[in-house]
């Protein structure tokens, strides 16, 4: 039996979303313990006035990549980026591109997303799904391929309680919706939209659950995996500890509570915090990957790719240990000393949002008018008033995921390469 790194070894691997938190982890765990990789065929588009190449020469310099720049200096050769903007019909890929790509790949890991809770439900789904159903559209016509993985999340559900590691379907078929919120205007699809959702608290989640839907029914002959992460954080081990590149979900909460801005959030003390690290989930993609291409489950297998069942931790845990930290190691230029404080009452919510956020911003904000300055507290608050808003139905409740599935594979991880666990497993 071989091992998943030598599995790699000789495959080419198209990733989209490479630019982004996940997709980047992805890209460098594949070049160091997977040295013998063929090659990595990135999707990636222009943004902020930078070419793809620009992009892909600067996240290389990144501090991430220092490992594996170690191991091999040349490792960009083994990256190939493709133009491709996922919103466009084909995704904007050109011919010769489709050709190569249809050619040679053999696994595919499909990571770009909007992961933005308020996202217009047009856009999400542009994005979310119909771009993963245009994907899968052109990994059928792929000649070598062996694995198709999806990521999905482990909120695609969340208006369930119990989550069970299969796809749920959902009231209104994903090809009637696209079809028809192709001809509406916005103002429609806007009114349209919470009845859409449901139960579900933003387009984000929904259309996510779309995704896993569409990848069902578009699967065709592919050998298919779906993994759902739940709240994905800074890395544990790889490939060092404490990587993160973004403000979402609790690294934005913690780092405005570290500057002493955020005073309280509702959430509830009792509910598990389903954090997880990147490298944990990486290391489960890159396994699902192996796994799939290897025994071609007859359907597509889902990995709920969560920690509460395993070693749960709690909001309140997370209060205690976030704020002792801050006291211990303070950020440079506070706008306070930091004391949050997390409750699940409303009214107490509402009263410390007045009294410790709003009162001494406006006071702020009179003493900046009055030096010359530009006010800007009241609206850095009203900004991080309407995030937490949106992140509160997640931390003020718990879930209950079975995994299974996730299980299973750490088993054969541990059965074929005599690791201790996944966790700590390096493939
Ligand atoms: C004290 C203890 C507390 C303990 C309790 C903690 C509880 C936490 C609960 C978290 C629950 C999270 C649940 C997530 C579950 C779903 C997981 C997934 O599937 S998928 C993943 C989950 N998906 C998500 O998590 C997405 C959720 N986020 C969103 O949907 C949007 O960010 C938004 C709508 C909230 C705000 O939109 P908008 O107002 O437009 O703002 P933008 O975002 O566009 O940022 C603008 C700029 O500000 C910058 N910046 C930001 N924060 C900070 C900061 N703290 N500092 C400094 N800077 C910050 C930012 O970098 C950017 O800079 P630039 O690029 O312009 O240079
Ligand atoms: N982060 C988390 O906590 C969790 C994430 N997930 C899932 O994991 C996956 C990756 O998430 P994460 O890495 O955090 O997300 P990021 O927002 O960091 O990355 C998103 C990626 O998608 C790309 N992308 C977005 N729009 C387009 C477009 N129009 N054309 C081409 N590429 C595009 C982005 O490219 P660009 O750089 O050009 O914008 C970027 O590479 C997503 O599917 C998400 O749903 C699941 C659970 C939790």
């Amino acid at each position: 039996m071989t091992s998943i790194s030598e599995w790699y070894a000789g495959k080419n691997v198209l990733i989209t979303g490479a630019t982004g938190f996940m997709g980047k982890v992805l890209m460098e765990k594949l070049l160091r313990s997977c040295p013998d990789v063929n090659a990595l065929y990135i999707l990636v588009r222009p943004k902020a006035g930078q070419s793809m190449s620009e992009r892909v020469q600067d996240m290389m310099k990144c501090k991430l990549f220092d490992r594996v720049r170690e191991d091999n200096p040349d490792f960009h050769q083994k990256i190939i980026p493709i133009s491709s903007e996922l919103t466009q019909p084909g995704l904007a890929i050109s011919p010769e591109d489709v050709q190569t790509l249809t050619s040679c790949i053999n696994i595919v890991f499909h990571c770009a997303a909007t992961i933005r809770f308020d996202e217009p439900l047009k856009h999400a789904l542009q994005l979310n799904v119909i771009a993963t159903q245009q994907l899968l559209s052109l990994a059928q016509q792929m000649q070598h391929l062996q694995a198709f993985i999806h990521i999905s999340t482990a909120y695609a559900n969340c208006n369930r309680r119990h989550i069970d590691e299969v796809i749920y379907p959902l009231p209104v078929e994903p090809k009637k919706l696209i079809d028809s919120l192709e001809w509406m205007d916005d103002s429609i699809i806007r009114d349209i939209t919470p009845h859409l959702i449901g139960d579900r608290p933003n387009t984000y989640t929904y259309t996510k659950a779309l995704a896993e839907c569409v990848v069902q029914q578009e699967s065709g002959k592919l050998n298919i995996g779906i993994i759902r992460p739940s709240i994905v954080g800074a890395s544990w081990q790889e490939p060092f500890p404490g990587w993160i590149d973004n403000f979402n979900g609790p690294s934005g909460v913690f780092i405005a509570a570290g500057k002493g801005i955020l005073r309280t959030m509702r959430a509830s003390n009792d509910a598990v915090a389903d954090l997880i690290p990147v490298d944990v989930v990486i290391n489960l993609t890159l396994a699902a990957g192996w796994y799939t291409a290897v025994h071609r489950p007859k359907t597509a297998l889902v990995y709920n790719c969560t920690t509460g069942g395993i070693n749960p931790f709690h909001w309140g845990e997370i209060e205690h240990h976030v704020m002792s930290t801050f006291k211990r190691n303070p950020l440079e230029q506070a706008f306070r000393r930091p004391n949050a404080n997390i409750t699940s009452s409303y009214l107490i919510y509402q009263y410390w949002i007045l009294v410790s956020h709003k009162f001494p911003a406006l006071i702020y904000d009179l003493f900046l008018r009055l030096s010359g300055q530009k006010p800007q507290m009241m609206r850095i608050f009203n900004r991080l008033h309407k995030a937490i808003g949106l992140l509160e139905y997640f931390s003020s409740q718990d879930w209950e995921w079975n995994s299974d599935n996730m299980n299973m594979l750490m088993s054969h991880i541990n059965k074929y390469t005599h690791c201790e666990t996944l966790l700590n497993s390096s493939l």
